[in-house]
């Protein structure tokens, strides 16, 4: 398939889930992020969750790490979508944060930049095909952020694999992994 056509399917799957089948596929998706191997892990970014758009519900990853990884640092992303960019800041709590013009919790203006190593990152996106291929929103806005990167790159998904992304260019960027509700998938490439 096609990433036009596969995100229009995506998003239409998305809004027919009723209210009970997200809640219960975002406790799977904990289930399995909590199987990753955070022993060398000292940075993660994780996106926060377009709720409007029935993305996985990140705050439930997030509220765990706390708990069981306190020494982890979190990170999360202000998009600016006069250049499709991302900055990146210190995760400091709900409080701080405020919702942009597109839905997406973001860090408010207190708070600090960061500019350092991260080791691993929590990626949106609408598909994944079985060769770790995704397809997002459409305005590279990963592709850019992930480029040239050394992370662990993990896909977050509340369904299973597609078959075969047909349209996947130079700048498209594999994940090493992704979470779905059953299992958590690695790809080796
Ligand atoms: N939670 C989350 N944050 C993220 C992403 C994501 O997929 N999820 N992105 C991943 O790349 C970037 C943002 N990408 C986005 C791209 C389009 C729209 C959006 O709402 N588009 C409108 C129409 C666009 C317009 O008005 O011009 C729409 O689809 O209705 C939102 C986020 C960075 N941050
Ligand atoms: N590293 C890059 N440098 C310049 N342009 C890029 C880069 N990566 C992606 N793009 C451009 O961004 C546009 C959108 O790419 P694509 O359709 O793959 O988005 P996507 O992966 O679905 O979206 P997103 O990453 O925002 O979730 C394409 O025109 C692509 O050429």
């Amino acid at each position: 398939m096609l990433k036009d056509e596969i995100r229009k399917k995506s998003l239409l799957q998305r809004n027919q889930l009723a209210e009970e089948a997200f809640k219960k596929l975002n406790q799977q998706l904990l289930q399995q992020f909590i199987l990753l191997d955070f022993t060398a892990i000292k940075t993660i970014h994780i996106f926060l969750p377009i709720i409007k758009k029935r993305e996985p519900d990140t705050f439930l990853l997030i509220d765990w790490l706390e708990q069981k990884h306190p020494e982890i640092k979190i990170l999360i992303s202000k998009a600016d979508f006069a250049q499709n960019l991302m900055e990146n800041y210190v995760y400091t709590g709900k409080q701080n944060l405020k919702i942009n013009n597109y839905g997406i919790p973001e860090p408010d203006s207190e708070a600090k930049a960061y500019h350092g190593e991260i080791d691993m990152i929590i990626i949106p996106l609408l598909a994944f095909d079985q060769k770790g291929n995704r397809v997002g929103y459409g305005k590279g806005f990963y592709d850019r952020f992930l480029a040239g990167m050394n992370t662990q790159k993990i896909g977050l998904s509340l369904f299973d694999a597609i078959d075969e992304i047909k349209d996947v260019n130079l700048d498209d960027i594999k994940l090493d992994a992704c979470i779905t509700p059953q299992k958590l998938i690695i790809f080796k490439n």
